[in-house]
């Protein structure tokens, strides 16, 4: 059996390359950009006025003048009026390019406006203020962006300032995820006294929403010639499958061997972990990655955040996350010789540190339990005793 990080190795060394598309810019949020943006001007492209008020030659104030004529007014996406002489000043808005023979900002708190004058009511005025200088935040034709960002809201921000409509980004693979067995039924269906519902598929496939995925979910029975044919058309049609459930022991877990006829060599199978120790993973020679994750709700769960979707980040180029880490809030013990993955409520205590409160459950089966928490803490096989206060890793799976 391999442990965690070799089964983490095989699959990041599994990740693949998808391309790219073009996407419309305001549709591109949470995707991955697979080109260079660069300005088509400095930024800001002009003086830009900070403050409503007025804008004067600051000699005037080294002068001793403290009223000014008003000669014109000037908003925001007008041409620059100037001024003519040095006690004359332009009543000029946030946002307005700053005209040349002015170069400081009053802001209208500070000057008391009556019968087209100006009258300064503060002595202390800086040189050179209320104002956001030409070219200052980037020049025109720099980078700004490169691959393998994120596109996030600020980013949208960006490349709509520098007037790109649409962007190359990284296509996302295609992803299947298939449910199996025979004790599971639709959603929308009453289950017999020892059914239940296919709760795990949901789940997958909401995971996979978060990360911008939209998955499809079908249903195999256990029955070994259908898993063979559906999982042939599912090597066919998508780049990716993920299976929960059928992967153990049982008698009915067809899977491996399906797996295994249809040509998709084995990786691994089985991972020193709790939950997810009979995690199976593949590959076919058509490139499709096939991730089969252990039936037990908290297992799939686990894995598809501790496996794919470090494994999807670094299909699409972005660089892998940093480690997170908490402290442990209270003692925990575990034995057997399996790295385990505690679920953890989180909060940040008044010193700033991450708490990491264990919210045990009853096993891999208790996804009622999932709900109260926020992370898995990773507690590494080498040790069976916890102590509070001890700094272990998290994987986060809902937002602090
Ligand atoms: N003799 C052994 N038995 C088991 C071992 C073992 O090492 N030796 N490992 C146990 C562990 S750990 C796990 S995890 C499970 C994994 O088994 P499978 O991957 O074959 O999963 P199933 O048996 O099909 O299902 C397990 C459990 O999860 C429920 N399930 C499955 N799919 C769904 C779904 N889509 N939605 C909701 N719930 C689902 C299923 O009904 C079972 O209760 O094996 C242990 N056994
Ligand atoms: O891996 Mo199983 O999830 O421990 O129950």
């Amino acid at each position: 059996m391999i442990t965690v990080q070799q089964a983490e190795q095989i699959i990041l060394e599994n990740a693949a390359d998808y391309g790219a598309e073009i996407v419309l810019f305001d549709e591109a949020l949470g995707r991955v950009l697979a080109e260079n943006i660069k300005t088509d001007r400095d930024l800001p492209a002009f003086n830009r006025v900070t403050m409503d008020g007025i804008a004067i030659n600051f000699k005037a104030v080294e002068q001793g003048i403290n009223m000014f004529t008003i000669k014109a007014t000037q908003a925001a996406g007008d041409i620059p009026t100037d001024i003519e002489g040095i006690d004359e000043c332009i009543e000029i808005m946030t946002g307005a390019a700053l005209p040349d023979l002015v170069d400081t900002v009053i802001r209208y708190e500070d000057v008391e406006i009556k019968d087209g004058k100006a009258t300064l009511l503060t002595s202390e005025i800086k040189k050179g203020q209320n104002q956001h200088l030409k070219g200052a935040d980037k020049k025109q034709g720099e980078i700004i962006l490169t691959p393998g960002q994120l596109i996030t809201p600020a980013v949208i921000s960006l490349v709509a300032s520098v007037g790109e409509t649409e962007l190359r980004v990284k296509r996302i693979p295609r992803v299947v995820i298939l449910s199996s067995g025979d004790e599971l039924v639709e959603v929308g269906a009453t289950p017999s006294a020892y059914q239940i519902r296919r709760s795990n598929s949901y789940m997958l496939q909401a995971i996979l929403a978060q990360q911008g995925l939209k998955a499809l979910v079908k249903h195999i029975p256990d029955e070994p010639e259908i898993i063979k044919q559906q999982l042939g058309l599912c090597l066919q049609n998508f780049d990716v499958i993920l299976l929960s459930g059928g992967i153990s022991m049982g008698k009915f877990d067809y899977i491996p061997q399906a797996l295994k006829e249809l040509q998709v060599a084995q990786l691994f199978h089985k991972v020193q972990q709790r939950p997810g120790k009979p995690f199976w993973f593949g590959k076919h020679s058509n490139g499709v990655v096939v991730f089969a994750f252990p039936g037990n709700p908290i297992a799939s769960f686990m894995c598809t955040q501790r496996y794919f979707i470090p494994w999807l980040n670094a299909s699409l180029g972005l660089s892998p996350k940093k480690t997170m880490y908490a402290v442990l809030a209270d003692d925990f013990s575990f034995q057997p010789q399996l790295e385990y993955y505690l679920q953890v409520k989180l909060h940040f205590n008044e010193q700033g540190q991450l708490l990491a409160a264990p919210v045990e459950g009853n096993g891999s089966g208790d996804f009622a339990n999932l709900a109260d928490t926020d992370a898995f803490m990773e507690l590494p096989l080498e040790k069976s005793e916890f102590k509070k206060g001890e700094v272990y890793p998290i994987w986060l799976f809902n937002q602090l």
